[in-house]
């Protein structure tokens, strides 16, 4: 799986991957008034509404973005309706070609995190059924419950061809409170990254890089060149840039000198991008989507531009 998600960054040259994290605000009255006619204001009505949404977005992007990430809990406050939206945005970002990483942070113990790991990348079993629920092409995990609590996703990761992102250095202002701290002559983020980077060299793939990758925030610009030289062969999802402050600049170091080894997210800089002033003038409503390809293309120029 990190292979075809290279593949696809090779293919559209453009390194990037779009958050699906819809919200009712960042949702045309339009779309919201449709959804609402076939189902009310209800929890269906909000899921029908990020559906449409997400689909129109994925119909604008897919040929020039490589990979989607919808964020779970997103669609998980909605209830069972929002839970079929992801499911059926996954379904629908995979007809059209993209890679999806499904952004589910999950930690737990072992035999709770098999359960986690046959839901999302594995199969799950009805007596002789044997059922893919999710459907994600990668996950991200949060670590800090120790190798354990990774190791159940392992053989899913094999057995179904599917890749893993796990937290190393969070985007947000406070991570350097317990991520910064000094772990005998390092600091806990560059032990994490030194055991995700050991975790994932029995998975990789032809490309040198590991199925096992990192999720390393753009906004620490710093902490990401540190990690980058002590991951050399693992991929990292890094989000931040746009609505969280992270420039191209800031992520750079992030990036390998053949211009791979880093995939960077934007969520509501991309889908609520007909809200903001830059696009605005430009697109009305109607046009959000097309707002968010421009986004896309934007944001593709601009991370080129420093690679
Ligand atoms: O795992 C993530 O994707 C993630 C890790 C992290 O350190 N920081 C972070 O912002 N994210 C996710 O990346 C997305 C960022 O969204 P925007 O700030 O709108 O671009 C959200 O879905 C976050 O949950």
């Amino acid at each position: 799986m990190i292979d075809q998600l290279i593949k696809k960054i090779n293919e559209t040259q453009n390194p990037t991957v779009v958050g699906l994290d819809p919200r009712l605000d960042y949702i045309p009255e339009y779309i919201r008034e449709k959804a609402y006619d076939a189902y009310g204001k209800t929890l269906s009505g909000a899921a029908y509404a990020f559906l449409l949404f997400n689909k129109a977005i994925i119909d604008e992007i897919y040929d020039i973005v490589p990979a989607v990430k919808p964020q779970v809990a997103m669609y998980e406050q909605y209830g069972a309706a929002g839970m079929q939206a992801y499911i059926d945005t996954i379904a629908y970002s995979k007809e059209k070609g993209m890679v999806v990483i499904g952004d589910i942070k999950r930690s737990d113990i072992a035999s709770t995190a098999e359960s986690y790991s046959d839901g999302h990348i594995g199969r799950v079993l009805v007596e002789e059924n044997q059922f893919e629920v999710y459907k994600e092409d990668f996950i991200t995990l949060n670590p800090y419950l120790g190798y354990d609590s990774i190791e159940p996703y392992m053989s899913n990761c094999e057995a179904y061809d599917k890749g893993l992102f796990v937290l190393v250095k969070t985007s947000n202002p406070n991570s350097g409170e317990i991520q910064d701290i000094m772990v005998g002559s390092e600091h806990l983020y560059e032990y994490m990254g030194g055991l995700v980077s050991k975790w994932g060299e029995a998975y990789m793939g032809q490309s040198g890089y590991s199925r096992i990758g990192a999720v390393v925030g753009a906004t620490h610009s710093k902490q990401g060149q540190v990690l980058r030289g002590i991951m050399p062969k693992t991929y990292f999802l890094v989000p931040g840039y746009g609505a969280q402050g992270a420039t191209a600049e800031d992520l750079a170091g992030c990036f390998n000198k053949d211009g791979l080894g880093a995939i960077v997210n934007s969520s509501r800089g991309i889908i609520a991008a007909y809200q903001k002033p830059a696009y605005k003038k430009d697109f009305d409503a109607k046009d959000f989507a097309k707002a968010s390809r421009q986004a896309a293309l934007d944001m593709k120029a601009d991370l080129n531009r420093v690679l």
